[in-house]
């Protein structure tokens, strides 16, 4: 079975010390990074701090149900696939467990062969849920994205974007958070010569050092620790296509020298491979972060600042295309009203204004939430002030605004205190140090915040319609 066993992190919960040193030796051995825990709170606390993929829950906890335990965990994290453990006399509750929608169970004394297997079976289920999400993600995106723009520095963005896709160059594109970047890659990449070939993305600060040159690069069975099977790297499956290394800024310096040697040269190792490959791919980088600047204080390679800078493209903020502001947004309730088929037709004229008037600091994708959100939530064809997500944080206390000791739950002051601290910090990187988390789980955390806000928008907007309240139309 091949499964991406790099990335996967597993719980285990079970009250039995000797259980869970048996599991985790198991499953480290096999590559998994694995926490053990022995009690449903810890179990909660570990799911709320991380993002697991699987999950082995003893059915018989020390005082507790690991049945109810089981449901508290899929509602805090409901894409947890769980394994239950069962004695041989619980039979019974171990089918009902699955009835409750538990992935699968194991039977004690389990042979480490069992473990494995059926650890390695739900990784690959989850790994094909998220690959099955982010193509459905990616279909819906493609079709809110516009290209129109009023804004004469976009047009001519545009203009220099259409006609460097027709060539091989290196691209660097700039811009602040949500302003289109991994669009725009997109577009060049589907208006190039490549574009019948594959458009792979590797997003560098989710990935440590060795990580990220297994990823882009490939490694072969035993290179290190956990490399049980060969594995093709992002270079690979872009081969012939474009390779989109995004958040280029946040690239841990150890892996700088061996990617610009991949620039100059186009050649590569897989990792315990000696044999030199070579590749055929377009390579386009984006990012949020000031290179030169960084070049300055020796935290980004000059010579490999010069290899991407080729030709540099810079998307505005949105606050700077103030002319793009009502028409995008037209476009997007045009779209988001057809796909959730809700009766928005237009914005109230003071929606208008108060979307002017904005500061849009998350940029298109803020706008683009915005939208989705207005739309589902409001009930007829206006979309009033009272719909923008804005509108509401700014009457009542930001997020942001929170404080320790607050009456919101651990999870709400979580969320405020890592976006403060990433605003803070100079790369995710360096918040994910400071907030002694590992740079993939921030970049996990902060994915599924957004999912969550759309989750979240979804629910409002079935509340709404459950009260039948009628819509005010402030146009
Ligand atoms: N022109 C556009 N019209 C409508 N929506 C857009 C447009 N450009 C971007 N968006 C939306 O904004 C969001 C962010 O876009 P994208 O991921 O390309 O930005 P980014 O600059 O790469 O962000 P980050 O720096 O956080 O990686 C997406 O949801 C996308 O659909």
């Amino acid at each position: 079975m091949t499964v991406d066993k790099a990335a996967a992190k597993i719980l285990l919960v079970d009250d039995d010390p000797a259980v869970l040193r048996t599991f985790r030796r198991c499953l480290e051995d096999d590559g998994h990074e694995v926490v053990a825990v022995r009690s449903g709170a810890e179990a909660e606390a570990a799911v709320n701090r991380s993002i697991f993929d699987v999950c082995t829950l003893d059915l018989r906890l020390d005082g507790e149900s690991g049945l109810d335990l089981f449901a508290r965990l899929r509602e805090l994290a409901p894409w947890l696939r769980v394994i239950m453990v069962t004695g041989v006399s619980e039979m019974a509750t171990a089918v009902s467990v699955i009835r409750a929608g538990a992935a699968d169970y194991l039977v004690k004394p389990c042979q480490p062969d069992e473990l494995i297997h059926a650890v390695r079976q739900q990784i690959q289920t989850r790994r094909l849920e998220q690959r099955v999400e982010a193509l459905e993600n990616d279909r819906l995106e493609r079709s809110d994205i516009t290209l129109q723009s009023e804004s004469p520095v976009v047009r001519a963005t545009m203009d220099l974007a259409q006609r460097v896709a027709a060539t091989d160059a290196t691209v660097l594109i700039l811009g602040e958070n949500g302003t289109g970047k991994t669009g725009l890659a997109r577009r060049i990449h589907e208006w190039s010569p490549r574009a019948s070939a594959a458009f792979a993305t590797v997003s560098c600060p989710s990935l440590s050092a060795e990580l990220l040159a297994s990823e882009l690069f490939g490694h072969v069975r035993g290179a290190f620790t956990g490399a049980t099977d060969n594995r093709q790297g992002r270079v690979q499956i872009a081969e012939g296509g474009t390779l989109f290394l995004d958040e280029i800024g946040d690239m841990p310096s150890a892996m700088q020298p061996k990617l610009l040697r991949f620039l100059q040269d186009r050649e590569y190792e897989r990792i315990g491979d000696p044999h030199t490959r070579t590749a055929n791919v377009r390579m386009i980088a984006a990012t949020n972060r000031d290179l030169p600047a960084m070049v300055k204080e020796g935290l980004f390679r000059e010579d490999l600042f010069y290899r991407l800078n080729v030709v540099t493209l810079t998307l505005p903020a949105l606050r700077e295309r103030h002319e793009d502001i009502v028409p995008v947004a037209e476009h997007l309730l045009v779209s988001f009203a057809h796909r959730y088929d809700r009766p928005a037709r237009r914005f109230s004229r003071e929606a208008v204004q108060l979307m002017l008037a904005h500061g849009w600091p998350g940029n298109m994708r803020e706008l683009h939430n915005a939208v989705e959100r207005a739309v589902i939530v409001s009930g007829g064809e206006v979309i009033g002030v009272e719909h923008l997500p804005f509108a509401r944080a700014e009457r009542v206390a930001p997020a942001q605004g929170l404080r320790a000791g607050d009456p919101v739950s651990l999870e709400e002051l979580e969320r405020a205190h890592i976006e403060l601290v990433v605003a803070g910090s100079s790369s995710l990187e360096a918040a994910a140090r400071l907030l002694k988390i590992d740079s993939s789980t921030l970049y996990r955390k902060r994915k599924l915040y957004e999912r969550s806000d759309g989750q979240r928008a979804v629910q409002d907007a079935g509340a709404a319609e459950s009260s039948q309240q009628p819509t005010r139309d402030t146009a």
